[in-house]
This record gives C-alpha cells, sequence and structure tokens, in this order.
C-alpha cells in the first residue's frame, strides 16, 4: 500500500489545472444507462472512484470504451443483461447507488445491496427510496437489499426533508422518462445538480429548475444519445486554494468556475488570504500569519462539508481560534486526530470543532481516514516542520487525480512511494 511522504515548508508557486468535478462525472455516468444511444463524455477525470462507477456499468452488461489519451469516453447501454449491481461495487463506493432510478425507470426492475455508511456518516437512503415510491415504483427491503419494480413511473410531487445531493440526483434521473410532471421541492442546489441537468436535457429530458429548491421535470417516452464535457472540480480547486494559502506561496488554479467556489473564496479573504478571480481562474496569493475564521458547513452556496478538514489543517495555524461547525455530516471529524499528531490544537464539542492556531506542525506519520481527510493531511504536511507520511492513500486516489505530481509541480517537496 502506498504512501505520500512530504518534505514541509516550501512555498507552491505556478499554475495546476483543475480536472472535471468527480462528484459530476458520477451521476453523469449512471445517467448514461437511461438511454440505449450513445453517450460521449469528454475530459473525464481518471480516478478511482470512475473505476468503480465503470466497473458497475460493465458488470451490468454495458459497453464502454475509453480513449485514455483524449480523456474520452463512450457509454453504449444498448441492453443489459443484469439488474442487480454487484453488491462489492455498491459497498466500495456509495455512488454507485445512483444507478437505482436510471434501471428502474428504464428497465422497471432493479435489485441493489443497501450501500450502507461509511467514515464520515450513517448515511441513509431513507430519501432516495421514499422518492422513487412516491413516483409509483414497488419497494421491498430484505436481507440487505432494496428490490424495486414499475410499469412505468409516473410524475408526483416530491418533497424532500433535507436537500440531499444523491436522492435529487437520483430521483430527477429516475423522473425523466416517468408519464406526467414530477416536481422535486427542497431539492439540491449543487453544480453537480445542474451539470447533471444539463446532460439529461440535452439527451432529450425536459428538466427546468436544477440549480433552484424546486426541479421540475416533464416526463419523456425516451432519450437520446450526447456528447457532455463534465465541469470542473470545485472541491478539488478548493483544496489547491487553501494549499498555496497554507503555504504562503502565489498559485493561479486554471479551470475552474469562480461562482462555484464563492463560499470557500469567501472564507479565505476573511482569513486574510488575497483571492482574484478572472475567467475560469483563481489568483490566491498569501504572506504572513492567517486569521482564524468560523466555518459553518451547509448545503450549496454554504460552505462545502467536502472542504471542512482542509480548511481545519489551514486554521491550525492561524492567529487565534476558529469554530468549525459540521452540519451536513454527523461523524466528519476523523482527521481531527491524525492533525493532532502534527502538533494541532484541536477539540471537539459536539458537531463543532474548536481550533486554537498553533506557531507550527511537525511532521508526523498520520492517516487519511476519507478521501478529504487525506487532502487535509496532504495539506498540513506541505507547511509541517519535517517529514509527514501520509498512508491509507486510496482514499485520496478517489477523489484526486494526480495529486503528488500536480503539487510536486508547484513546487512542493512530495513524493509517492
Ligand atoms: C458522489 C457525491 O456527489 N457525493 C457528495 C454528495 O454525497 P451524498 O449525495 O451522499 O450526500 P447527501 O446530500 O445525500 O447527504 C447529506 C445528508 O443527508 C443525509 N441523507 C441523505 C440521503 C438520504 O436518503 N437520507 C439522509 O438522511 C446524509 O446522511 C447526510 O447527512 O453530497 C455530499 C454533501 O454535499 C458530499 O459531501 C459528497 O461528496
Ligand atoms: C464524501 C465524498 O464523496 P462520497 O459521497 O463519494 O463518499 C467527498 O467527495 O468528499
Amino acid at each position: 500500500m502506498g504512501k505520500i511522504v512530504i518534505n514541509g515548508g516550501r512555498k507552491l508557486s505556478g499554475k495546476v489545472r483543475i480536472s472535471a468535478a468527480k462528484n459530476s462525472v458520477l451521476p453523469i455516468i449512471a445517467a448514461s444507462l437511461l438511454t440505449g444511444f450513445d453517450c460521449i463524455l469528454e475530459d473525464i477525470p481518471f480516478l478511482e472512484d470512475v473505476n468503480v462507477i465503470l466497473s458497475v456499468l460493465d458488470s451490468l452488461g454495458v459497453n464502454l470504451f475509453i480513449d485514455n489519451n483524449k480523456g474520452k469516453l463512450l457509454i453504449k447501454a444498448e441492453d443489459i443483461k443484469s439488474y442487480e449491481p454487484s453488491y462489492e461495487l455498491v459497498r466500495k463506493m456509495r455512488a454507485s447507488f445512483l444507478v437505482m432510478g436510471p434501471i428502474l425507470a428504464r428497465f422497471g426492475k432493479v435489485r441493489i445491496s443497501l450501500p450502507g455508511g461509511c467514515n464520515i456518516g450513517s448515511r441513509p437512503i431513507d430519501l432516495h427510496l421514499k422518492g422513487f415510491s412516491q413516483l409509483g415504483a414497488d419497494i421491498n427491503l430484505g436481507h440487505g437489499y432494496v428490490e424495486a419494480s414499475c410499469k412505468r413511473l409516473k410524475g408526483a410531487k416530491v418533497y424532500l426533508d433535507f436537500p440531499s445531493v444523491g436522492a435529487t440526483e437520483n430521483i430527477m434521473m429516475a423522473a425523466v422518462l416517468a408519464d406526467g410532471e414530477t416536481v422535486i421541492e427542497n431539492a439540491a442546489e449543487e453544480p453537480e445538480i445542474v451539470d447533471l441537468a444539463s446532460f439529461l436535457n440535452k439527451m432529450g429530458a425536459k428538466i427546468i429548475g436544477a440549480g433552484t429548491d424546486t426541479i421540475k421535470i416533464e416526463g419523456v417516452k425516451e432519450l437520446k444519445g450526447t456528447i457532455h464535457q463534465v465541469i470542473p472540480d470545485r472541491i478539488e480547486a478548493g483544496t489547491y486554494m487553501v494549499a498555496a494559502a497554507i503555504t504562503g506561496g502565489e498559485v493561479t488554479i486554471e479551470n475552474v468556475i469562480p461562482e462555484h467556489v464563492r463560499s470557500i473564496t469567501a472564507k479565505l479573504q476573511e482569513a486574510g488570504i488575497y483571492v482574484k478571480e478572472e475567467q475560469n481562474k483563481i489568483k490566491v496569493k498569501a504572506n504572513g500569519r492567517i486569521e482564524a475564521v468560523d466555518i459553518k458547513t451547509m448545503p450549496y452556496p454554504g460552505f462545502p462539508t467536502d472542504m471542512q478538514a482542509q480548511f481545519m489543517a489551514l486554521l491550525s495555524i492561524a492567529d487565534g481560534v476558529s469554530i468549525i461547525t459540521e452540519t451536513v455530516f454527523e461523524n466528519r471529524f476523523m482527521h481531527v486526530n491524525e492533525l493532532k499528531r502534527m502538533g494541532a490544537n484541536i477539540k471537539i464539542d459536539g458537531r463543532s470543532a474548536v481550533v486554537e492556531g498553533v506557531e507550527k506542525l511537525t511532521g508526523a506519520e498520520v492517516k487519511a481516514t476519507d478521501l478529504r481527510a487525506g487532502a487535509a493531511l496532504v495539506i498540513a504536511g506541505l507547511i509541517a516542520e519535517g517529514i509527514t507520511e501520509v498512508s491509507e492513500i486510496y482514499h485520496i486516489d478517489r477523489g484526486y487525480v494526480d495529486m503528488v505530481g500536480k503539487l510536486k509541480k508547484l513546487g512542493a517537496d512530495i513524493d509517492r512511494i
């Protein structure tokens, strides 16, 4: 098993290009199951999570053609030979559950294992199932599986108790082939929902309101194929913005949609970092100490939970005390103990972490407990005195394209061993 080894203390400088968004490409690949025609995705990010969702499609008998050089992926789901994605793959990656809506809507039946919890929380799927049931599906739970069937789904009003990203996506994908109009209220507003809706609309779906809390979908009988370029990854962009800030560096983040990272930009500026938005670019320049700031994670356009760990690394060396409150997931502080091993002074109080900034962090052997926790430890290692060794880096490979290579290019003393 690999490790990332960082010799801290180098300022980052130069340019880094952001890859396409993991959280967009996964539902979009799942949505390709809604048609038998060719769906072509350009510039896809070669991530572990992408491999997993492609293995799910492969195991269902979908034809896949990948051009590694051009980053092109062609998906042709003419028919499927199974209605049951493998337990192993669904267990490995929760987002595999996003194939449920498309399979149910197009083929009328599906059997899929319950994805269960993960390191950051229990992560139930009750809202997905409630939505399918309101669209007229018969749902049965048993032996760790959920089975659903329907003739043709029927449009309905679906109110989500929480604006869940996954539930909004799964229900939206199911509703595009339903009979009549579906309205999703209290829908998630994340940019990845808008990207998925734009992919579906190019396929012939009739969706309006994506990006607001009310999404209306007029069902159609069938969808056609399309070509799509996935949006840039706002969380990868935010991660490099924080990495630049913690090292007191000067970095231009390329291929980013500034509006998508506004909550991150605002918090960095509040912490005293210079951040300038340009078209598809963001410049981050830092010098001197970082001011303490309070953070509360919220659904978009609030501060993203997927940036909480990285900001905690930054604030661990800030001037003063920061309070970080995690409202989205109930157990997303696994990185705290690892950051403490590097000298951070952090106390957890219920759903908040009290971060008292220290003068410096020191390199240590630490473990990535989840994807963003891993990114936070790499960020901390960039500024820590001496050597930091981050283990369990398969978590990082789930969601960052060549993180070590990109940081090396920016001048970090970092290697993968
Ligand atoms: C692949 C992907 O896009 N993953 C993102 C997605 O995850 P995901 O789609 O799983 O996140 P959700 O928005 O669904 O989850 C938010 C909260 O709602 C709860 N919930 C969710 C569904 C449900 O049926 N019942 C329920 O109670 C969850 O336990 C969690 O506490 O959005 C999260 C919140 O921005 C991000 O951290 C993840 O990176
Ligand atoms: C929590 C994340 O992803 P997932 O929902 O796939 O676990 C993440 O990207 O930080």
